[in-house]
């Protein structure tokens, strides 16, 4: 993985936006950017009005030696995180907020990013936890109706770095080849190319503990639901007719908000909540989160959901699933370099069904190891890898994907029904 030698300078396809020739149309273009930027935008567009003038500023080192000159936007400095490609071809502002990519690098595929800003709606998250944003082209102009800020301007007062203007395709086969890499982005030219390749190979991101630093400090009360607009499935009429405990492990808030809509009246509790606490509050369900990082790094979590199995109905999502494979006893394993996209082929082996679902994961459970008992509900087409779990007997369920997509299709929505309907067996029974 490491061989390549250092040195690299990776070519640029398009360097024409350095070109001089491009000018005039360029100046066009950022009159453009000043009249589209809304009225509620506090002071100059980060980033924007620079551009295409701008030259390359910005180095994202990887760990095979690789150099890939880009131009910055957002925060600047020097960042270490894992790079992962990300399929989908919407949502960016879903992705950002997402604490599940919590040092990591997002390099989206998707060529022109930043063309409806971002708006008050679409946060899976207060913050951006992601350690930056690796893309080919930044929209030079800003257009959507709920836009409230220009991307550049909304990362660097998340104090995110981004890089545009990087040859990605180059990035992804290398990444799909070799494996996931860890990068090192910087703006900071004191910084030589040697001590950016140190700090990317002495940076570890298996085996640590990236949960706690996103999870809730203490637990509150989650009563959003879908708006109404946009939900197509649940019954709204349902009131809070069942009781959820759900662990926030790095939550995406739309997982609370589809409860919501199904029914739930959620209480989301920190990573470290007891479980004995939890049972205390008599839940008809409890739900584990995804989150960022590696499951085997979090014992404590392991334990805490041996502790609620059996005794309610659960359901895992991404890192939940996860955890719950450790809990059952089974193993999880790193992947070449994940499924991050809202495109992966799921079949529900239940009903033989494909659903076209959203992902992102690095990690995965070993079926192989799980004790009897366990059924394995669901299989990602891509790669045979286990993508959804059952074990009727202790009243569990989980997916290694997003039915809650956000961004992505809706097309496994339906898992929200499903834990609805475990609940409700339980207590109709009781
Ligand atoms: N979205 C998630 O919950 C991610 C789970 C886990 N951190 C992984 O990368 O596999």
């Amino acid at each position: 993985m490491a061989s390549k030698a250092i040195g690299f300078v990776a070519s640029n396809p398009l360097g024409r936006f350095d070109s001089e020739s491009i000018t005039c149309r360029a100046k066009v273009m950022v009159s453009i950017v000043r009249c589209s930027v809304p009225l509620s935008s506090n002071g100059p567009s980060i980033g924007l009005a620079e551009r295409p003038w701008k030259t390359s500023d910005a180095r994202l080192v990887l760990e095979d030696g690789s150099i890939w000159k880009a131009k910055s936007f957002g925060a600047s400095g020097t960042q270490v995180g894992e790079v992962v490609f990300n399929t989908a071809l919407t949502g960016y502002q879903e992705i950002l907020t997402d604490p599940s990519y919590a040092g990591q690098f997002v390099l989206m595929t998707t060529p022109h990013i930043g063309n409806t800003g971002v708006n008050l709606d679409d946060e899976e998250s207060k913050q951006c936890f992601l350690a930056g944003l690796v893309i080919r082209s930044l929209s030079i102009s800003t257009s959507n109706w709920r836009c409230a800020e220009p991307l550049g301007d909304y990362l660097a007062k998340r104090n995110i770095m981004g890089i545009y203007d990087v040859d990605t395709r180059a990035i992804t086969r290398r990444l799909r080849e070799d494996g996931s890499l860890i990068g090192v982005l910087s703006t900071e030219e004191s910084k030589t190319d040697e001590e950016l390749l140190d700090l990317s190979r002495s940076w570890e991101i298996v085996g640590v503990d990236l949960i706690s630093g996103v999870s809730c400090k203490s637990p509150y009360e989650w009563i959003d639901k879908t708006i109404l607009d946009w939900d197509f499935n649940s019954n709204r009429r349902a009131g809070e007719t069942y009781r959820v405990v759900a662990y926030d492990f790095g939550i995406k808030q739309n997982i609370l908000r589809r409860l919501a809509s199904y029914g739930c009246k959620i209480t989301v509790v920190p990573s470290t909540w007891p479980a004995s606490e939890t049972l205390k509050l008599k839940p008809d369900g409890v739900l584990f989160s995804n989150g960022p990082g590696d499951p085997s790094a979090v014992p404590y979590a392991v334990e805490t959901v041996k502790n609620i199995l059996g005794r309610v109905p659960v359901f895992g999502i991404c890192m939940g699933h996860q955890l719950l494979g450790q809990a059952l006893g089974g193993k999880t394993y790193k992947m070449k370099f994940g499924h991050h996209g809202g495109n992966h082929p799921v079949r529900n082996l239940r009903t033989g069904h494909v659903e076209i679902s959203s992902q992102n994961h690095n990690y995965a459970v070993d079926p192989a190891t799980l004790p009897e008992g366990v059924e394995l509900t669901h299989v990602n087409l891509n790669d045979g890898s286990c993508a959804g779990l059952a074990y009727p007997a202790k009243k569990i369920m989980s997916l290694q994907y997003h039915p809650e997509a956000s961004p992505g299709p809706h097309d496994s929505d339906y898992a929200f029904r499903d834990f609805i309907k475990l609940m409700n067996h339980e207590k109709v029974k009781a």
